[in-house]
């Protein structure tokens, strides 16, 4: 086994190829969910000038300091300001303006009464409380100051955060765009789902495995579908697809078959490397660039579990790479194992797995056993427990690595 090459030295390899697509600004709707490739600092300050925090009076505090209900202040009520309206641009002492929510507070104006400490008045307002000065009024830069940074480069944009960008006036933002990922399956016994299916034949699960993963994972994913096992044909499809794509994903024909037409087609590309990596499922990759534009190729094995298992372990981190999202390799957690387990000696094996947390901590249990063709088990999983390469056993009880499926990061 000596010829495996340690998973972390492949990704450090993979990570070393794929460099991060380049930045552009795009409308914030096409922001969510892409890292930010710039500082982006506060161009204005919010709220950007004092306004009404309540429907009520702008007043001078100190006009309504002596108010109670036995002896009530009254005012002239000298005009209407709602938002959006700032046409009343300064209070003299002794007077009222009616003022709605968000509506800008005329200079001179200490504080807002709020219409239910008044009779609602329209051309005297009673008032029957004292109001402090500052009250119900929102100052400017309370909330954000210009000049303050707001969101670092790198931060991946949410629904807030857009929010936010959007209330100080940016209509973009310079991001990483989406990779274009094209999803090939070889083989020559697939069929599509909903064909029928010979004795001998399958249906392509791969592609759709695959191509979801991408897409999950912030790609723009491109199913291509089946391509059979001739040189040719797979070839052709290869050059076809790579102008539309940042990224190549196959599945298939990797191993040691007499028609492992990927592996045939592409191992006379100088940049390709193939070989074993040192991990269960999962030993048959490929990986390298090929084409004008340098397009990273991944070639993972055929067995579902197999080429599922690659994407997460290999993919996932290239594509959060181009995308600029941090961290590119998916964080292990802890887990108690429930059921002893065995592993094969000098490979990294992924046991599908299946966690819960409860009061008691988090607890994990292998689901199935460790045929690479068992889809019905991965589809029950929802991590995947990492055994290291040197230990062969594990009792029940232990603590263990487990990396969780569909967690964001
Ligand atoms: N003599 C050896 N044979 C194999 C070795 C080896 O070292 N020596 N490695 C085994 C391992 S491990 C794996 S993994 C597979 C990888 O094989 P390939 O990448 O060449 O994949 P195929 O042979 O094309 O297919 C393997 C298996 O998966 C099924 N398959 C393929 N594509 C799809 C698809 N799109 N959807 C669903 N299922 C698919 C295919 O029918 C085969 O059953 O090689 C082992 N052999
Ligand atoms: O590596 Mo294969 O992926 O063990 O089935």
């Amino acid at each position: 086994m000596a010829d495996l090459l340690p998973v972390a030295d492949y990704v450090e390899r993979i990570l070393a190829t794929i460099s991060p697509l380049q930045a552009f600004p795009q409308p914030l709707m096409e922001a969510l969910g892409l890292a930010l490739a710039e500082d982006v600092v506060a161009p204005i300050s919010l709220p950007s000038f004092d306004n009404s925090s309540m429907d009520g009076y702008a007043v001078v505090a100190e006009d309504v300091a002596s108010a109670t209900e036995d002896e009530p202040v009254t005012l002239p009520v000298v005009g209407e300001i709602g938002a959006g309206q700032s046409s009343i641009l300064a209070l003299s002492p002794g007077t009222a303006v009616k003022i709605m929510t968000g509506a800008p507070v005329p200079a001179g104006a200490t504080a807002v009464v709020p219409y239910e400490w008044t009779d609602r008045g329209v051309a005297r307002v009673r008032i029957d409380r004292p109001a402090a000065a500052g009250q119900h009024i929102r100052p400017t830069g309370d909330d954000i100051a210009e000049g303050d940074m707001l969101l670092e480069e790198g931060t991946v944009l949410g629904p807030r955060h857009l929010g936010m960008l959007a209330a100080v006036g940016r209509a973009t933002v310079r991001t990483r765009p989406r990779p274009r990922v094209v999803v090939i399956s070889t083989g020559s016994e697939l069929r599509d789902p909903g064909t029928p299916l010979g004795h001998d034949s399958i249906y392509d699960g791969n592609s759709y495995l695959l191509a979801a993963a991408a897409r999950a994972a912030g790609a723009i994913a491109y199913r291509v579908g089946i391509v059979p096992d001739e040189t040719h044909a797979f070839t052709e499809a290869l050059s076809d697809q790579l102008v539309r794509a940042d990224l190549v994903v196959t599945s298939g024909g990797v191993s040691e078959g007499d028609y492992d037409v990927v592996k045939e087609s592409l191992s006379h590309h100088g940049s390709m490397w193939f070989g074993g990596v040192g991990m269960q499922p999962g030993k048959p990759q490929g990986f390298g660039t090929i084409g004008e534009d340098d397009t990273p190729v991944f070639t993972l094995p055929g067995n579902p579990v197999s080429s599922y298992v690659s994407f997460e372990m290999f993919v996932l981190p290239a594509i959060r790479r181009m995308m600029g999202k941090l961290p590119y390799v998916r964080p292990a957690g802890r887990a108690r194992l429930t059921h002893g387990l065995s592993s094969p000696e000098g490979k990294v094996q992924l046991v599908r797995g299946v966690y819960e947390t409860d009061r008691g901590g988090t607890f994990v249990s292998p689901v199935g056993g460790h045929g690479s063709h068992l889809i019905g088990d991965l589809a029950t999983a929802n991590c995947l427990i990492e055994v290291p390469a040197e230990t062969i056993s594990i009792p029940a009880g232990e603590m263990v690595a487990i990396r969780k499926l569909d967690e964001e990061f």
